[in-house]
C-alpha cells in the first residue's frame, strides 16, 4: 500500500491564515482519483492520505506557543488548533469525495498520544480495517495528548512515518511545494542516504511552520525501512502510477 502526504504548503496558501489553495487541492484530488481508477500494483493494496497544516494549524499553534515539544494545558488553544485542522480535513475530504474517492476521516487527537519521552503512539487497527474495507483514510497533522506537557503538535510527516512502519507501506510519498530536496544550486538531489551529507542545505519552512520544514522530513524518512520520495505537485501523478519522483530518501 501507499502512504501519501499532501503537504499543507501545497493544499493551502501558507502565507494567508486559513486560506485554501483550491486549484492545487483540485489538481491533487484529480491525480488521486485518476490513479485509483487504474491502480498500480502497490496502490491496489490501498492508499492512506495524510495532509499537513499549511495556513491552517501552524498559525494557531504558533500563537499559542505550542510546538512538537512545548505543550499547552489550555483547552481553548487545543480547540483552536484542532478545529483549524479538522476544518482543513473536511475541505480535503470533500474534494476527494467529489471525485468519488472513498475518503474518510481519522483525527489523530482522538486516537494517539505522546509518552513522557515525546515518542508518538498511534493505534492503526482502524486504519488497516478501513483500508481492507476499501476506504481511503485521511489523517492530518494535529494537536495530540502529551504526557507531562498537556498537548503538543504532531506533524503530518511524523504520522506518515508511523503509519508506514505500522502498516508496512510499500511506497511513501511526500508531495510538497518544491520538486524535491534542493541542493545549494537549487537542483533536485536524486537520492539521500544519510542526514550528514545534506544537513547543510536542509532548512526550515519559509512560512510559519512549527514542525521543522524540510530538515524534519528528511530525518523522519531516513528512519524508515521503505524508500520514500519527496516531490512537487507535478510529480504526484507519476508517483501514484509507480514511477520515481523528485528526491528518493533511502
Ligand atoms: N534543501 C531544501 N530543499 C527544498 N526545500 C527546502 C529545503 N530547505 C528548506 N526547505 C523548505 O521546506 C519547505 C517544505 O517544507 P514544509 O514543511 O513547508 O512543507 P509541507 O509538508 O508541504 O507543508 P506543511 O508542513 O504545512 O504540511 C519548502 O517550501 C522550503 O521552503
Ligand atoms: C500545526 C499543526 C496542527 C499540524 C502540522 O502538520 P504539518 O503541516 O504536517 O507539519
Amino acid at each position: 500500500m501507499i502512504v501519501l502526504k499532501l503537504g499543507g504548503s501545497v493544499v493551502t496558501d501558507k502565507d494567508r491564515a486559513e486560506t485554501l489553495d483550491g486549484e492545487a487541492l483540485s489538481r491533487a484530488a484529480d491525480a488521486v482519483a485518476d490513479a485509483l481508477e487504474s491502480p498500480s500494483e502497490s496502490l491496489a493494496e490501498g492508499l492512506v492520505v495524510v495532509h499537513g497544516g499549511g495556513s491552517f494549524g501552524h498559525h494557531n499553534a504558533s500563537e499559542h506557543g505550542v510546538s512538537t515539544t512545548a505543550g499547552t494545558h489550555d483547552p481553548a488553544a487545543i480547540q483552536d488548533i484542532h478545529g483549524a485542522m479538522t476544518t482543513l480535513n473536511a475541505f480535503v475530504r470533500s474534494r476527494l469525495l467529489e471525485r468519488d474517492v472513498p475518503a474518510v476521516p481519522i483525527h489523530p487527537f482522538s486516537v494517539g498520544h505522546r509518552d513522557a519521552d515525546g515518542e508518538l503512539h498511534l493505534p492503526t487497527g482502524q486504519v488497516r480495517t478501513l483500508l481492507e474495507e476499501g476506504f481511503v483514510p485521511v489523517l492530518h497533522g494535529d494537536v495530540i495528548a502529551h504526557a507531562g506537557e498537556g498537548a503538543t503538535i504532531v506533524s503530518g510527516d511524523e504520522l506518515v512515518a508511523e503509519l508506514a512502519r505500522a502498516l508496512e507501506a510499500d511506497r511513501i510519498g511526500l508531495c510538497s511545494t518544491v520538486p524535491g530536496v534542493l541542493d545549494d544550486d537549487n537542483s533536485v538531489i536524486d537520492r539521500i542516504e544519510s542526514y550528514g551529507t545534506v544537513a547543510d542545505v536542509l532548512g526550515e519552512s519559509e512560512a510559519t511552520d512549527v514542525t521543522g520544514g524540510m530538515a524534519a522530513k528528511v530525518r523522519a524518512l531516513l528512519a524508515l525501512e521503505a524508500d520514500a520520495s519527496i516531490f512537487g505537485l507535478e510529480g504526484l501523478e507519476g508517483f501514484l502510477e509507480g514511477e520515481g519522483a523528485g528526491t528518493t530518501i533511502e
